[in-house]
């Protein structure tokens, strides 16, 4: 998967089929925040999404607060948002369904 700068345009066609993301203020990033029940699921969630993260050698932006997961997805080498945060995105809603 390539690290390409995603265009405006791009960036908005991917957002608009990714359920809860949006744009980052700095244009440059994209985020969502994950609610959960309680910390386990939101901890299991993160244990997952770590997983697959360093198997794509693609790392989230994140923090957690009890039931809450704040994520920013940005690529440091690019500058921008590029199809691996899109990849990511979508796995981490993927894991957020069930
Ligand atoms: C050497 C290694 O491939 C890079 O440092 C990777 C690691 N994980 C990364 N994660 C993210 N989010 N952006 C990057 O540019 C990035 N680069």
């Amino acid at each position: 998967m390539t690290r390409e700068k995603l265009g405006k345009d791009a960036i908005a066609a991917a957002l608009a089929e990714l359920g809860g993301w949006s744009l980052a203020t700095d244009g440059a990033s994209i985020k969502r925040s994950f609610v959960f029940k309680n910390f386990s699921e939101a901890f299991a969630f993160m244990t997952r999404v770590a997983l697959a993260a360093e198997k794509m050698d693609h790392h989230p932006d994140w923090s957690n607060v009890y039931k809450t997961v704040d994520v920013t997805l940005n690529t440091h080498d690019a500058g921008g948002v590029t199809a691996l945060d899109i990849a990511l995105a979508k796995k981490m809603n993927l894991y957020f369904g069930g």
